[in-house]
């Protein structure tokens, strides 16, 4: 199967995550009449038709016919019910962003002969500054993996894993990652008014050192371990600081930290699995 030139990519959900891969693909040259999406919700349908020029409907059976591509954008408690009276084309990709839904789940789902792909993306995607794993079953047709990754790639960066499973720890690493960032920048401003500096002062100096470190390491030339190595002057006030953060813990609480949401991602899929089989009585 090849690449159709001008794939139709069909959205079921058109919320933070669907506007922002909606918005990178109209960037990266996708034109609005490849892109449709559903979205139950009045005032959210009329804006995304507003912003994008689109066509969005309340139901995705309303659109999945004639798509090389459904992705599917909605929360994963709403995944089973969105699915159903989908009638995709045979041979279509269905890409899941859904956090802990696993393959067998949409399968079970979806009509046969739909191509599944997963992926967990994070919210820089909103911005065009995201990164996706994402993650294909043996067997699926390479143009379907590339349709994939040609749509994620419209929201920031892309990499595959080689187990389903790896897409727990790309949660825990990646998808949850930001909230990791915003929490250490708290974490600062809050010792930065302890230390005497007022909220607003503070606040403006934790977060712009926040941004300032990032665009350090989006410059790619040097690993984080040598950028940190350059800031830390021997036996000044930073090895002070990271000499306090080592003795405290700090990488073995990470470590700890991740585990935790890669054990919740992983107890998310079976608890979606179990509600996804039909009852025995
Ligand atoms: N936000 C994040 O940090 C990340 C999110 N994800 C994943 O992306 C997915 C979407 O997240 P996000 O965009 O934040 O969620 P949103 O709630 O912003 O968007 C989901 C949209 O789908 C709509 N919807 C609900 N049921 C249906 C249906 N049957 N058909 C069509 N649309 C429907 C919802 O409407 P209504 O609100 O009325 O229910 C909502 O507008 C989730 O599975 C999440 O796990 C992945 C990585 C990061
Ligand atoms: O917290 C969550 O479950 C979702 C998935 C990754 C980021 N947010």
């Amino acid at each position: 199967m090849s690449l159709p030139a001008s794939p139709i990519v069909a959205f079921i959900g058109g919320g933070n995550m669907a506007t922002s891969l909606v918005g990178g693909l109209l960037a990266s040259g996708f034109t609005p009449d490849q892109l449709r999406v559903a979205e139950p919700d009045a005032g959210k349908a009329q804006a995304l038709r507003e912003r994008f020029g689109i066509v969005v409907a309340a139901s995705g059976a309303e659109i999945a016919a004639g798509a090389s591509a459904l992705v599917l954008a909605v929360k994963p408690q709403q995944m089973i019910a969105a699915l159903a009276g989908l009638a995709p084309d045979a041979g279509a990709l269905a890409l899941s962003i859904a956090a802990g839904v696993r393959i067998d789940t949409l399968r079970s789902a979806l009509p046969a002969g739909v191509h599944v792909v997963r992926s967990m993306p994070n919210t820089p995607s909103l911005y065009g500054a995201g990164i996706t794993g994402l993650y294909a079953p043996a067997g699926t047709p390479e143009a379907t993996r590339a349709l994939a990754d040609r749509i994620l790639a419209a929201a920031g960066q892309t990499c595959w894993v080689e187990k389903e499973s790896d897409l727990d720890a790309v949660t825990a690493v990646s998808g949850s990652g930001p909230a990791y960032f915003f929490l250490l920048t708290e974490a600062i401003r809050e010792a930065g008014v302890a230390l005497g500096l007022s909220p607003e002062v503070s606040a403006q100096l934790a977060a712009r050192t926040l941004v300032g470190a990032a665009k350090m390491v989006d410059a790619g030339s040097t690993d984080v371990a040598e950028l940190r190595a350059q800031v830390t002057s021997k036996g000044g006030t930073t090895f002070a600081a990271l000499q306090s953060l080592e003795k405290a813990g700090l990488r073995p609480i990470f470590t700890e930290a991740l585990r935790a949401a890669a054990d919740r991602s992983r107890e998310l899929g079976d608890e979606f699995a179990a509600a996804s089989r039909p009852s025995i009585n």
